[in-house]
């Protein structure tokens, strides 16, 4: 079922880059995705609701009787939530809550450079944030906890949250998304999918939805380009799209296992990516057998096979565990599942993952709702620079400078001599001025 890549005795690549290219991935890649949306967001930022109704109607084949979700909905998703599902949701809540209280840590920087010379920092939170929750495929309401969370623990003032609208319920997003923002007390809920709920909340829409300063969450490849498109007059998070899994194997795996995590993120989107990375062939045709077996009891079958025999998945091949490790760290996943012998040890090898999961015992499906860890992680190859969606995702650092005038002048001459290399003189006078005068 899985194409092989294999890399054995070849010569791989040493490279990361060289090696990178050589890994499966997507054909049709964000950057294809941005001409598709790039008229959809002109189009909101100039006609606003008007255009809001044309794409509801042809993306998600309903047009709700109001984008902005009426107050009543919330309240009454809350009241008919099952107290079990309810339960799960608090506990998902209570130890994403509990990490994202550890990420804020200790962050105060109070440094004398020298006597009377105090640079400090101060992290403050975005003031207005748009939250997106993907719901065309499947309604993820676990992505309301991972969005919202962080976001309160940073204090973020204003949180305003969209969804797909559903055509099964009138036009709202999915009740238990619904139900979820009444619980986090999240009130400026939108019903509008992710292609038009960027540029909603990057440029505003009259009458509707205040401009935010940020957008976060994740979404198919159409909301991570749109989110790329607006980078810049928005704040946006890593570019998190159709997810990924890259597992990384040794003889002592267990199987069904194995295929059971790589099919949990193939039934995301066909568009999805599931990778095996192993030394063992033995292990490769015991998790063929697995897919072939599992696949066929799956709810979502069509989609997860479109998922595992497309372009972007795949069994990569390798001498070695080392190899393993570099062809790893090379495709950068978005979850990394290390199933080997002292995987702990492994981990400590890669640098390029968005979350690392270890040993038979922590699988993908776990981090998705209940770990404490969050599931927003960089796509694509991005987890090479960019980090998941943490409380520092809503925070900005800002430097206080206070120098007294005994240490400007102790400080003044070098100051000038950097501004005048750089044919900047008036930046120099700025600083001798203050030395005139105090003479
Ligand atoms: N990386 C992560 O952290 C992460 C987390 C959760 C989910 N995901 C991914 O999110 C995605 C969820 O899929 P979904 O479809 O429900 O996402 P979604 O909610 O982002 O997409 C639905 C929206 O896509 C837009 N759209 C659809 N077709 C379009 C087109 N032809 N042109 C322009 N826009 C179009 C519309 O706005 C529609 O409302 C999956 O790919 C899943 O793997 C990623
Ligand atoms: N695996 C997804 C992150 O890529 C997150 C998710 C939400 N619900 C289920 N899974
Ligand atoms: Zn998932």
């Amino acid at each position: 079922m899985l194409r092989r890549i294999d890399l054995r005795a070849s010569g791989a690549p040493a490279e990361p880059d060289a090696l990178a290219s050589v890994l499966p991935r997507a054909e049709f890649d964000v950057e294809a995705a941005v001409e598709a949306v790039r008229p959809i967001c002109s189009d909101i930022a100039q006609h606003g609701v008007h255009a809001l109704r044309k794409y509801a109607e042809k993306f998600d084949h309903v047009v709700p009787p109001s984008f902005r979700v009426p107050a009543d909905a919330l309240d009454k998703a809350l009241h008919d939530l099952d107290p079990q599902l309810r339960r799960a949701f608090e506990i998902s809540i209570e130890r994403r809550r509990l990490v994202s209280r550890a990420e804020l840590g200790d962050h105060q920087v109070d440094v004398d450079v020298a006597s009377g010379a105090r640079v400090s920092q101060r992290m403050t939170p975005v003031d207005r944030v748009g939250l997106y929750v993907p719901g065309g495929v499947a309604p993820l309401a676990s992505t309301v906890i991972m969005n919202v969370v962080p976001a309160q623990v940073a204090g973020v003032g204003s949180l305003a949250l969209a969804s797909t609208p559903q055509r099964e319920f009138g036009g709202l997003p999915h009740p238990s998304i619904l139900a979820l923002c009444a619980l986090l007390g999240v009130d400026e809920v939108y019903a509008v999918g992710g292609s038009q709920a960027v540029p909603m909340f990057a440029y505003g829409v009259p009458g509707l939805c205040p401009k935010v300063n940020m957008i976060t969450g994740p979404g198919n490849i159409y909301t991570v380009a749109a989110k790329r498109l607006v980078k810049g007059l928005v704040g946006i998070d890593s570019e998190a799209g159709p997810t990924e899994i890259a597992i990384l194997a040794d003889d002592s795996a267990v199987p069904a296992f194995v295929a059971a995590d790589l099919i949990s993120q193939s039934e995301h989107d066909p568009a999805a990516a599931s990778v095996l990375i192993t030394d063992s062939e033995t292990l490769v045709a015991a998790v063929e057998d697995e897919l072939k077996l599992q696949v066929a009891q799956a709810r979502h079958a069509a989609r997860i096979e479109a998922s595992l025999t497309g372009q972007q998945s795949g069994v990569v091949l390798v001498d070695d565990l080392d190899a393993g490790i570099a062809v790893a760290d090379a495709y950068a996943a978005e979850h990394l599942e290390i199933q080997t012998r002292d995987a702990a040890a492994v981990s400590t090898k890669i640098n390029n993952a968005g979350a690392i999961f270890l040993g038979s015992w922590s699988p993908v499906s776990l981090g998705d709702y209940s770990a404490g860890s969050t599931h927003v992680l960089p796509t694509a190859g991005c987890a090479c620079h960019s980090s998941g969606l943490n409380v520092k995702s809503y925070l900005k650092a800002v430097h206080v400078i206070d120098y007294s005038e005994d240490a400007l002048a102790e400080i003044a001459d070098s100051v000038v001599t950097f501004a005048e290399a750089e044919d900047l003189p008036s930046h120099g006078r700025a600083i001798s001025i203050r030395q005139e005068r105090t003479r």
